[in-house]
């Protein structure tokens, strides 16, 4: 069964999670890939499909949390912008709360989202 990898990324950090993407494109094309809003717009450049949840402040975050609970997310990457200040920022805490809660894997820079890819997907392909 096709795992589900969330992405998330704040503004100063959505170039960084596009440039991810690309690095690890060959193994997250065996994925399902779900985003917030703004960010799987961008991932979307690479021509992986992605579900667009609602944009981050709007809610994305709560959404991807909700699925996290439910145990339909196999691994969220996020790459936070430390030095940014976020309006939403109550979802994002619950956001890495329900992680915790739920023993989801989430990485918040590249070099851990590499060994969540890694570890979650290279046994899938041959
Ligand atoms: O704000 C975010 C995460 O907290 C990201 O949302 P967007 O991908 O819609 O910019």
């Amino acid at each position: 069964m096709k795992k589900t990898i969330a992405l998330i990324a704040h503004d100063g950090k959505k170039p960084e999670m596009v440039a991810f993407v690309k690095d690890h494109q060959d193994l997250l094309e065996h994925a399902n890939i779900i985003a917030t809003g703004t960010t799987g717009s961008y991932v979307r450049q690479t021509g992986l499909p992605v579900e667009l949840k609602l944009s981050g402040p709007m809610g994305g975050d709560a959404q991807i949390a909700a699925l996290a609970a439910e145990g339909k997310v196999d691994g969220i990457i996020f790459f936070r912008d430390p030095l940014g200040k976020h309006a939403h920022e109550p979802d994002i805490q619950m956001l890495m709360r329900v992680c915790d809660l739920y023993n989801v894997p989430l990485a918040t820079n590249p070099a851990t989202g590499s060994l969540i890819i890694e570890g979650l997907l290279e046994d899938l392909i041959d």
